[in-house]
Parts: C-alpha cells; structure tokens; sequence
C-alpha cells in the first residue's frame, strides 16, 4: 500500500518546529500547494535589519546530504565543468551538483515533510518549459530559438542523465520522477556557502523556498552560524508577504528555471538597472556580459552562441536556421518590395549587388544567408526577450564587441541600421552615442563588403519587425 502523504498544514507546522522564533509561527503560507501564487506570509512585525526567521542548517538537503549521491554521479559521470560550477554556459545547463540534489530528494520518503508541501506536478508541467512538448515550445516561447534550443538541450539532457546516471544509482526510480525531482530543484534551490568551508552549495532550503521573488526584496538570507537567517531589509508588518531575491536574472532565464516572467518594470535591481539588458565588454575574441549589478546574465548564451555558431556554420547546428527560414514573411517578396520603398538607404548598387548573385555564387550566397540568418536569429532573440529593442532611450543599451571582423562588421552593419532606423523613423533618440560606438567599431576592422551588400534588405526587413 503506497504511504499515506501528510496533510499539507501537518507538514508546514512539522517544518515549522524547526524555525525560530517558533513557538508561535513565524510564518504561514499563503494558501495550498496547488494554489501557483502561494507565497510566505510574517506573522510578526519585524523591524528593519532584524530576524523575521531562521531555519537550521541540518534541514538543507544538499547534493552530499543525507546521501553523498554527488560522489557517486561524479563517478559515473566526470563533470567537466566542475570547476567552474557557478558559471553557467551553453554545455552546463545542468550539472552533477543538480543531478545530486535531484537523487537526494528523490530519496527522502514521500511522507517527509517537505515533500509534501511542494507544489503538485501538475503545477510544474504548466509552468516550467522544460515540461513541455517540443512542438508547442515555438508558439509559447514567441519563436525565441536560443531558449527553444536551450529548453530541447535540457530536455534531451535529463533523459540522458537518466539513462546513464539516474537509474544505475537508483534503480527503482523512474524518468518523471526525476523530471519531478529537477523541476524542484531547478525551481527552488538555491547557493548557500557550506556549514564547513566557504564554497557556495546548491541546496534546497525548506521554508526560506516558500519565498516568491521580487526587486526590491523584502528579505535577505545568510548563513548564520548554523542556521541559515532571513533578515528584513525593510520593516515588515503582520500578513506582509515575505520575499526574496533568486539574483538579477533576466525575463528568459526566470521563464526558463522558474516558470514566470515579469513585467519589464519589475525585472529592475534596486539601482534601476535592468536585468533584461546587458553590457558587453571587450576581452580577447570573447563577448562578456554583465547584467549591471548581478552575474553574467542569459543573454550571454543568446550572444555568445550566435558568435560561435557564425564560426561554425553548417557544423555546429546551436542554432536552428530552419526555423528562421520557415518564418513567412522571410521569404515573402511583395513586403521585401514594400520595406524597399519604405526605407531607401540611398545605395541601389549595393541592392542590385543583392539580386545579382550568380548561379555559381549559390553555394556563397546560401553560405552568407546562413550565417546573417544565424546572427539575425541571436539578435532575434535578444530582442524579443527584451522588453525593448537595444539602443533605445534606456542607457544601459546592448554593446557587442568582438575580435572577430565578420562579427564585428555584421554588428556595425545592425547597428547603422538601427542608428538609422532610430534617426529616420523614431527621431533621434541615443543617436549620438551610437555614432560613436559604430565609429569606434569601424577602426577596429575592414568592411565585411559581401555581407553588407546581400543582407542589406533582409537585415533591415528583419531589424523592422522589432521597431
Ligand atoms: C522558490 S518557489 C517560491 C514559492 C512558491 N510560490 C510556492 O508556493 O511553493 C519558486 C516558484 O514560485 C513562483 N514565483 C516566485 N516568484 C514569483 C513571482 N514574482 N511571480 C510569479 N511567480 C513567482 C514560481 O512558480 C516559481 O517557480
């Protein structure tokens, strides 16, 4: 006969009797595990700066507690980003510190406390993309293709950490409770520094997960001795809700780990930055962004494999053209005809360059095509996952720089297009500014001429529909 699960207020009061102050709660939540806009609510005024509460350390489930499974995944499968745990890449969407985390909770019993507070999974399959089908990822993610990939990526990894990792550690688990498992970790873990060194750990921390994200938040969390403590940072008052921040992350990476987004005037950090738009530093032949005040934000992916992926094209596949292509109005020439007229950038050589490519060009031709097509796609994606286009009136507008001259070239070519566009069309808003940095990036190279020449139309045609 399968346990019976507790009923979901036993299991809070059982969490409960591990916090402090407590007797009496410190917190409630807000409504059952199936209501998706739960949150953690203070049952006490708190005065700015002091404890609203405090779990202790030995509640954490970590990837080494109750079970040390992260030992035992590192064995079957070497993490090859292990020393660069924190820092999230294209290859590292999913690490062996989460597998671990997933295995630990997968074997805590199913009347543990915890377990039964955490949402349904039911809640999860309508929120986190990551549980839905591939054919409905393009329509629900807005065509947005380095998430889909990125969604597909993480897909395609959990089966095969499943298959090769999961199922020989614990054979008697299945692949949707794994799926279970890393939604909540995915979801509801978050970086601690470890009760015996100073590195940080991902752990999932009953209770402090109730919290609901916010900017500002209301609450901070740190390890204290061995606990780990909520400390208002600004006066609370009874029946206020108690929130937290899950770090400057753009609307992409939210949707992606947690299953919501924001509107674009909440995804602010306290200084007004926003964490839906990235500044782009100069490093050799690498693009870094920095979300302004947090850590190298989504957007990174977005860039950076749209920069690897124009180095290998027709190799790689990060990104998938065919997508790109299949969009109608790529291909459809009455509006190439319409935007020709509506917007005459006063060079018809260069157009008619556009048209006059050779049969024996073809293969040069589809060669550009693909690689401006994949560009055009990153682009793409940061665009509409931004609230606003880049370079608009907000200051801290999107700069990509790079050692490589076609990159480099291709971004002036976008940026004089959008200088231009701004100027003629949306009056001149940051034009100045962008004068300068489309100077600045013309000195650093030659002139990518076949690339300017054939994509002029389609890069405008493209660049026209985010405007
Ligand atoms: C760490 S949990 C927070 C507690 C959760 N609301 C609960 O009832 O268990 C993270 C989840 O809460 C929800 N969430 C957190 N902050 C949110 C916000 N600002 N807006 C909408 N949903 C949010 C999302 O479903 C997210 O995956």
């Amino acid at each position: 006969m399968p346990k019976k699960r507790k009923a979901p207020s036993d299991a809070f009061s059982d969490l409960l009797a591990h916090a402090e102050p407590s007797p009496p709660a410190a917190v409630s939540l807000s409504g059952p595990p199936s209501d998706p806009n739960r949150c953690l609510i203070s049952n006490y005024s708190v005065a700015k700066n002091e404890t609203a509460f405090s779990i202790p350390f030995r509640n954490l489930i970590t990837p080494e507690s109750p079970h040390n499974f992260l030992e035992e995944v590192d064995k079957i499968y070497p993490d090859k980003n292990k020393n660069n745990k924190t820092q999230p890449s294209p290859d590292n969407l999913i690490n062996n510190t989460d597998v671990a985390l997933c295995l630990n909770l997968m074997a805590l019993p199913v009347a543990h406390p915890y377990k039964s507070i955490l949402p349904s999974q039911s809640l999860f399959s309508s929120c986190l993309p990551v549980c839905w089908e591939s054919k409905v990822l393009a329509p629900l993610l807005k065509g947005s293709a380095v998430l889909i990939s990125e969604i597909e990526t993480i897909k395609a990894t959990l089966r095969t950490l499943f298959d090769c990792v999961v199922s020989k550690i614990s054979p008697s688990s299945s692949f949707p409770d794994f799926l279970n498992a890393w939604c909540v970790v995915s979801s509801r873990s978050f970086s601690v520094q470890d009760v015996s060194s100073s590195i940080s750990i991902s752990a999932l921390l009953p209770l402090v997960d109730m919290c609901n994200h916010s900017r500002p938040r209301v609450c901070s969390y740190k390890k204290s001795g061995d606990r780990v403590v909520l400390t208002a940072l600004k006066d609370i008052k009874v029946g206020d809700e108690i929130s937290i921040t899950y770090g400057a992350k753009s609307s992409s990476e939210l949707l992606r780990d947690y299953g919501f987004v924001l509107p674009p005037t909440s995804n602010t950090e306290p200084d007004g930055s926003s964490n839906d738009r990235v500044k782009i530093k100069i490093r050799d032949n690498i693009v870094t962004f920095r979300a302004p005040g947090g850590g190298p934000s989504y957007s990174y992916f977005c860039l950076s494999e749209g920069v690897s992926a124009v180095k290998d094209v027709g190799e790689s596949g990060v990104i998938p053209v065919e997508e790109f292509e299949e969009e109608e109005e790529w291909n459809d020439d009455d509006d190439e005809e319409d935007l020709q007229g509506q917007f005459d950038f006063g060079d018809e050589d260069e157009d008619e360059e556009d048209e006059d490519v050779g049969e024996g060009e073809g293969d040069v031709e589809e060669e550009i095509f693909s690689r401006v097509s994949l560009l055009l796609l990153t682009l793409k994606t940061s665009l509409s996952l931004y609230s606003s286009p880049p370079f608009s009136s907000n200051p801290s507008c999107l700069i990509v720089l790079s050692n490589d001259v076609r990159i480099i070239n291709f971004y002036i070519k976008v940026c004089e297009t959008i200088l231009e566009f701004n100027e003629t069309v949306k009056g001149e808003k940051d034009g100045e500014k962008i004068r300068k940095y489309v100077e600045s990036l013309k000195s650093r190279g030659d002139e990518w001429e076949a690339v300017q020449a054939f994509c002029k139309l389609k890069l405008l045609m493209s660049l026209s529909k985010y405007f």
